[in-house]
């Protein structure tokens, strides 16, 4: 294993002068510079796998959003979750050795540190996008992989989704958890399934324009169309568009839940017509924004915070109509940049509780998983719901009482089955949509009536050294530098409704200003008095 290890590392030297971090979003950068990382990340994983027995560890190669020339690897737990703390730092610490010797050195420190046997079996599931540098990429894993003595498996292209559903079904086969077969077409059909039970003969209205971002999203859109109910049988009439992975330097290229969030516009692409239901993957098929033209040609978007609410919504319903109100509590978790109108509607009207978390899935996620239904979506359309075991094992003992509330909790069970419990979803997410929608019997119209949006601007402002923003809870207020929070706070109380803060990006070089008031040039003149406060403290 020794002499393996050196000869591959020797294979992938490693770049001057990088410094890769394991971020939100996994390592991220161009390309061209990722060979060493992924050669390295293989060690890891092997590790990470060694250190729980041999679990199926999950490694995914994407830049989700990001432009065609970039790539990343993320690395999945044993039940689909994102890579634990400690271990973001042992991946960071390790993708930064430069020499064979480092390399081997610290891989036989985090053996020894970690208590792990090195001899003991690791089990690796990889897959990736449709970028041009996957494959060359995938090489440079699987040679980290076979040095460290790593059994994987190459399910070759995945959405991100599906490589963490297939992380937890292979971990769970044969399991009283078992979570569903670890193949394409099992996941297909799960979800496929799920969908059909849980539309009960439930007819759409109108037809689905799906914007894939010319992403991994579109071929597996056009392969789990096959296993829903075809229009002919009252199912979605969906319309596949920017599919186009022959081209992978199209990826993202406008196009794509990114493109539509942050441009405000519908791909240009996109020949949809007033009041068309349009929605939009990201690259990587974890994310999904809905948006229409009204019959005024303007346009609405309905982002993570528009699907956290009808979700919650619905299950909320289902769960009185039950019968089983009294014993499941259901919550919302938002981040700060989540619409003060939304969490406002979630309070006031939905009677549910909301907890705001800093930005990033993992908090998210994490803090879900407190409520026994835990509904989460980041504004930018990541999110899911997760259900708790006990909630779970509730639900199914549940004895209806009446027909009433048997027809509920049969919908409720099959809305469980269709929720992608690993991980954020595009997918899976969109036919819940579709699902709350076709039961509510509402078009786009009636989703966006629920609230209005406070305006809201969101700026990005370049500083010296970011690092010196540092904020406190869940990032809404700024403890240094020294002063400007109180500054942004006699900002704030010049405009009605208003809230605004200031956070350091954990993905780019940049400070965020965020900004919401109740007109749009309040909005606009309190984030741009805030940057300028940014700007001011950052230049020191
Ligand atoms: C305002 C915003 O959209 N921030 C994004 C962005 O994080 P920043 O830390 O703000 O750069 O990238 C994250 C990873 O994709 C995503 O989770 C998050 O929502
Ligand atoms: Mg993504």
């Amino acid at each position: 294993m020794v002499g393996l290890i050196v000869q591959a590392v020797e294979k992938h030297p490693a770049p001057e002068g990088m410094a890769y971090t394991y971020g939100t979003a996994g390592f991220r950068t161009k390309a061209e510079v990722l060979d060493s990382v992924l050669t390295r990340v293989g060690l890891i994983a092997a590790l990470r796998s060694r250190s729980l027995k041999g679990k199926w560890i999950g490694v995914m190669i994407t830049a989700s959003h990001n432009p065609p020339s970039d790539n990343g690897v993320k690395l999945v737990e044993p039940m689909g979750n994102m890579l634990q703390e400690d271990w973001e730092k042992l991946s960071t610490t390790m993708a930064n050795k430069a020499t064979p010797d480092d390399v081997l050195e610290y891989y036989r420190e985090i053996a020894e540190t970690q208590h792990i046997n090195l001899d003991a079996p690791a089990r690796v599931v990889v897959a990736r996008d449709t970028r041009a540098s996957g494959a060359r990429l995938l090489g440079c894993l699987v040679d980290g992989l076979k040095a460290a003595g790593a059994e994987y498996k190459d399910y070759g292209f995945l959405t991100t989704p599906q490589l963490h559903y297939m992380v937890r079904c292979l971990n769970t086969e044969g399991q009283y958890d078992s979570y569903g077969t670890p193949t394409e077409k099992g996941y297909y059909e799960k979800f496929g399934a799920a969908f059909k039970h849980a539309m009960k003969g439930k007819k759409p209205s109108g037809g689905l324009i799906v914007d894939c971002a010319n992403g991994v999203g579109g071929p597996k859109l056009n392969e789990l169309i096959k296993y829903l109910p075809t229009k002919e049988e009252g199912g979605l009439d969906i319309t596949v568009i920017n599919d186009n992975v022959i081209k992978p330097e199209s990826l993202n290229v406008d196009c794509g839940a990114d493109y539509v969030k942050t441009n405000q516009r519908p791909p240009p692409s996109s020949k949809a017509g007033p009041n068309d239901r349009c929605c939009s993957l990201d690259g990587d098929a974890d994310r999904v924004v809905y948006y229409f033209k009204d019959s005024s040609n303007t346009f609405r978007l309905l982002d993570g915070d528009r699907i956290a609410t009808l979700v919650a919504s619905f299950l909320g319903d289902l769960v009185r109509q039950a019968g089983l109100a009294d014993k499941i509590t259901i919550g919302v978790v938002q981040t700060a940049y989540a619409n003060g109108a939304a969490t406002k509607y979630v309070e006031q009207h939905l009677k549910l509780n909301v907890e705001c978390t800093p930005t990033g899935v993992k908090y998210l996620h994490h803090a879900a998983e407190k409520f026994d239904v835990g509904v989460y979506f980041e504004a930018n359309g990541h999110g899911t719901v997760v259900f708790s075991d006990s909630t779970l094992r509730r639900i199914q003992k549940h004895v209806p009482g009446s027909l009433g509330q048997k027809e509920a909790w049969d919908v409720l069970r099959a809305t469980v089955e269709l929720i992608n419990q690993a991980v954020g979803d595009a997918l899976s997410d969109m036919l819940l949509v579709e699902l709350v929608l076709a039961h509510k019997h509402w078009t786009v119209n009636e989703w966006l009536a629920t609230y209005d949006d406070l305006p809201n601007r969101l700026l990005k402002v370049t500083v010296s050294d970011r690092n010196i923003f540092k904020t406190t809870d869940a990032e809404r207020r700024l403890v240094s530098p020294p002063g400007v929070q109180a500054n942004i706070d006699q900002e704030v109380q010049k405009v009605r409704q208003g809230r605004s803060f200031a956070r350091a990006s954990g993905t780019e070089d940049a400070v965020r200003v965020y900004a919401e008031a109740a007109t749009r040039a309040e909005a606009d003149g309190l984030a741009n008095k805030v940057a300028s406060l940014v700007k001011h403290a950052g230049a020191v």
